[in-house]
């Protein structure tokens, strides 16, 4: 598959704060990607690099396509409503939205309402209808479904996932890792200006080696265990419960998941 952007050996300081230290990584064309770190490691100073909003020291970056920003922080006059946003939008971009596009992300719904009466999910669906409007080719989402609620999450997971099913490419800015793993083809995690990690949910889990949770129920109460072998440490829960008399009333097993992985990683447990 072929790069829809490139970035080779990306530097970046403030002042005598080096923030980017030559990050290199490929985002594939038609992948959902994150970018994914701690709290002030760099992760929008690189996207507002590869945006084109943002000066960088040194390092290339090309984008082969067109891109739509739908940036977090954007908001709109208080008092204008949805669809002169979106004519605004259009206006700039020298196109028309397309109708479609609109319906699906229901603006029709909340068209007469104005701006500051919108709800964080309606105004969620009409920030990315504007980020849609010049039918872009890669698309970045910063935390797209931040303070919505279970049902505008799956219903705007399901627009992310129908822009894919289009052939668009997303890159995700999320700090919800159950979103990350459900959403992304690939992810990049960066630590210390570098790239810590580049690939799949299932091969991150691969890299960093199996890690069991254990919860345990039982008479006397409930109790946890990590281990890196399950069978071995079952064998031997079981056999130190059985020794003490103590009845075992359920038992269950989780696989590390992304979160788990992303907190060992934040917190410095594996490098
Ligand atoms: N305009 C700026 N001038 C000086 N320092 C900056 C500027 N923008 C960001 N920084 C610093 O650069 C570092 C990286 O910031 P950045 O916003 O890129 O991180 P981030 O990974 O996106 O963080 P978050 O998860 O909190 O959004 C931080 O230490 C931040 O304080």
């Amino acid at each position: 598959m072929s790069a829809a952007i490139e970035v080779k050996g990306l530097k970046k300081s403030y002042g005598r704060h080096t923030v980017l230290k030559g990050l290199s990584f490929n985002v594939l064309k038609g992948e959902i990607f994150a970018l994914l770190g701690v709290n002030g490691v760099g992760k929008t100073t690189a996207l507002e690099c590869i945006e084109g909003l943002r000066k960088y020291d040194s390092g290339s970056i090309v984008v082969n396509g067109k891109m739509g920003i739908q940036l977090q922080s954007s908001s709109l006059p208080a008092n204008i409503r949805p669809l002169e946003a979106v004519r605004l939008f259009a206006k700039w971009n020298k196109t028309q939205a397309n109708p479609a596009m609109l319906a699906s992300l229901g603006i029709s719904e909340f068209s007469e309402k104005q701006y500051a009466a919108l709800s964080t999910g309606q105004k969620r669906r009409l920030h990315l209808a504007l980020a849609l409007i010049s039918d872009p080719d890669i698309i970045f989402l910063d935390e797209p479904t931040a303070g919505l609620d279970v049902e505008g999450r799956v219903s705007l997971h399901g627009q992310i996932r129908e822009l894919k099913a289009q052939g668009k490419t997303i890159i995700l800015a999320s700090h919800d890792m159950a979103e990350v793993e459900s959403l992304c083809d690939r992810i990049a995690i960066l630590n210390d200006g570098t790239l810590f990690f580049l690939g799949s949910v299932a091969e991150l889990s691969a890299k960093l080696g199996k890690r069991y949770t254990i919860h345990i129920k039982t008479a006397q109460g409930d109790k946890s265990f990590v281990s890196d072998n399950i069978a071995e440490t079952m064998l031997a829960l079981l056999e130190d419960f059985r020794l003490r008399n103590i009845e075992v009333l359920d038992i269950k097993i989780d696989q590390g998941n992304l979160e788990q992985h992303f907190m060992n990683i934040a917190r410095g447990n594996i490098k």
